[in-house]
């Protein structure tokens, strides 16, 4: 049990680029059939867990917003208070946003392909802000000041955009003995164990987050990981999907 409030993570269910084995990062693409049939699944196993969130967090892109509110529907869930923010964003990926992985892997050879996708400290290159895939002239970001604007991000980026959010809305959330749910994507929800794990800037390369299941942390009063590495609602399923986004791009 925790000593605290119980954090749920949720990647959102597989999007339309998942399908097609695109990079995304800050592109705005939908669930596919398959990604909302995920997340309705990820629902029904927080409603048997009897883990009843209080709140949700999400991103600002929609296949994280609508993952949680078809989750949260199967979860009978649907009417707590949602707060959203671009800090919880997948990982902007410079100029790989709209390129096929299997091809980019191809052109520029395994090593550098993962060290552009895994590595913690190396972004890939910037994207033009004339590029079809640029968020520059997004609304959804007019607020956010130029230099909190990414063309691109690695990992360590992200974990430094997102631990502000961590810090000043989560954790006083889980303070005060609230089940919260963090429906966000792959490389933010990364970045996030990387943090609460303490995984070395090496060993997250290794870690990949499977899409629609519920992943539970339990937490000491000092928010460290009661079991490190949490625990998936359904391990084997988790264990499955985390080798086959670990083999993207084969
Ligand atoms: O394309 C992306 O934005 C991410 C998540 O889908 O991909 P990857 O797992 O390769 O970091």
């Amino acid at each position: 049990m925790s000593e605290v409030g119980t954090l749920v993570l949720l990647r959102h269910g597989e999007s339309e680029w998942n399908a097609k084995n695109l990079f995304t990062g800050w592109v705005d693409v939908d669930l596919s059939a398959k990604g909302e049939a995920e997340a309705r699944r990820g629902g029904e196993l927080i409603r048997e867990s009897g883990l009843l969130p209080d709140v949700v967090h999400t991103s600002v892109l929609r296949r994280a917003i609508r993952t949680c509110e078809i989750a949260l529907h199967a979860a009978d869930r649907h009417w707590i208070p949602v707060q959203r923010s671009w800090r919880l964003n997948e990982r902007h990926y410079g100029a790989l946003q709209g390129k096929n992985k299997k091809q980019t892997l191809e052109e520029f050879g395994e090593e550098q392909f993962m060290l552009w996708r895994r590595s913690y400290d190396v972004p890939p290159p910037p994207l033009a802000d004339d590029d079809e895939w640029s968020q520059i002239d997004d609304p959804r970001y007019a607020s956010l000041p130029p230099e909190l604007r990414p063309r691109t991000e690695c990992l360590k980026d992200v974990v430094a955009r997102m631990l502000p959010y961590w810090y000043d809305q989560i954790v006083p959330q889980l303070v005060d003995g609230k089940t919260v749910l963090v429906a966000a994507h792959g490389n933010s929800l990364r970045a996030l164990v990387k943090h609460l794990d303490g995984i070395s800037d090496e060993a997250i390369a290794k870690l990949n987050i499977p899409t629609g299941i519920p992943l539970r942390y339990d937490l000491d009063a000092s928010l460290k990981p009661i079991t490190t590495g949490g625990t998936y609602l359904d391990p084997e399923a988790a264990a499955e999907a985390a080798a086959a986004v670990a083999n993207q791009g084969r």
